[in-house]
């Protein structure tokens, strides 16, 4: 499992376009039949990806990182399949998951084991896991039983549904908050107004984004602003201090989850719009 270190905003601000890279950008996480995990300092929170092609991807790592027997003993996971049709096989119980479904897996499972249906159309399961203080079931959501909100406007090129899966409202989990944005055809910005929530990190995973098209991610201090370039199918780390905002090329969908001291995914402080540099 790959390590990132948290970050200090002043020591960020003097990163150039390697470094920043190097930090906070995510560039592989659906190699076929591997699991690819990063582990951030950012809440401790873990991106990873499990794309089973040929054969079935388990859940597992250098325990010695973590300090554990398995990996969710002191953990919660929360996956969203963006790929074909797949299951999830928890402690012997399948969970069949179709593309922009949810699975959230609670701490003290001891084996999860992820599942592609057709070898031609591969599941890929993005993973977000934090840990966890508390037990709570493992559970499923699809974007119907997701709490919605329709957010933004086509004259300002950000209109697009949020979905709430694991959040305070919605599947229950000690501290993981995760959902996804699904941007309307024609609209390219997300998460403008931008706002920051130095009560908890963010981690954005950018999908269904046409091969040449790129997403302008948004991160820094709301003064201090630099830019990350984002393809199809990669996720950035937003430290607690850091906006996190983006416009695309072209439309796109993105996953965030966001790990810290409460659940309460309204609780953001907004940027003003004069205040951005
Ligand atoms: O489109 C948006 O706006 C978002 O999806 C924002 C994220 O959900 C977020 O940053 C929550 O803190
Ligand atoms: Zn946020």
């Amino acid at each position: 499992m790959e390590r990132r270190y948290a970050s200090h905003p002043n020591e960020a601000k003097q990163f150039d376009t390697e470094r920043l890279r190097e930090e906070f950008h995510i560039p592989t996480l659906f190699t076929p039949d591997k699991l690819e995990l990063v582990l951030s300092h950012e809440d401790r929170l873990i991106v990873g990806g499990a794309n089973p092609v040929h054969q079935a991807v388990k859940l597992e790592t250098d325990l010695k990182e973590l300090g554990v027997s398995f990996f969710l003993e002191r953990r919660e996971l929360g996956i969203i399949n963006i790929g074909g049709a797949g299951s999830v096989t928890v402690d012997g119980t399948n969970y069949e998951l179709e593309n922009k479904e949810c699975l959230f897996v609670g701490m003290g499972s001891k084996e999860v084991i992820f599942n592609s249906k057709d070898a031609a159309n591969p599941a890929k399961f993005y993973l977000n896991s934090a840990p966890a203080h508390k037990e709570f079931p493992t559970a499923k959501a699809t974007l119907a039983d997701a709490e919605s909100a329709d957010l933004g406007s086509i004259t300002n090129s950000n209109e697009r549904t949020i979905y709430r899966f694991i959040h305070e409202n919605g599947i229950q989990s000690a501290q993981l908050v995760m959902g996804m944005t699904l941007l309307k055809p024609g609209n390219m910005w997300n998460t403008m107004p931008a706002h920051v929530h130095p009560r908890r990190m963010e981690a954005y995973l950018y999908f269904d984004l046409p091969e040449d098209a790129v997403v302008v991610h948004l991160m820094g201090e709301p003064t201090e602003t630099r830019h990350i370039i984002m393809r199809n199918e990669e996720a950035v780390i937003s430290p607690s201090w850091s906006v996190h905002s983006g416009v695309g090329t072209s439309n796109y969908t993105f996953i965030w989850g966001m790990a810290g001291d409460n659940k309460i995914y309204s609780d953001m402080d907004p940027v003003d719009m004069k205040e951005l540099k």
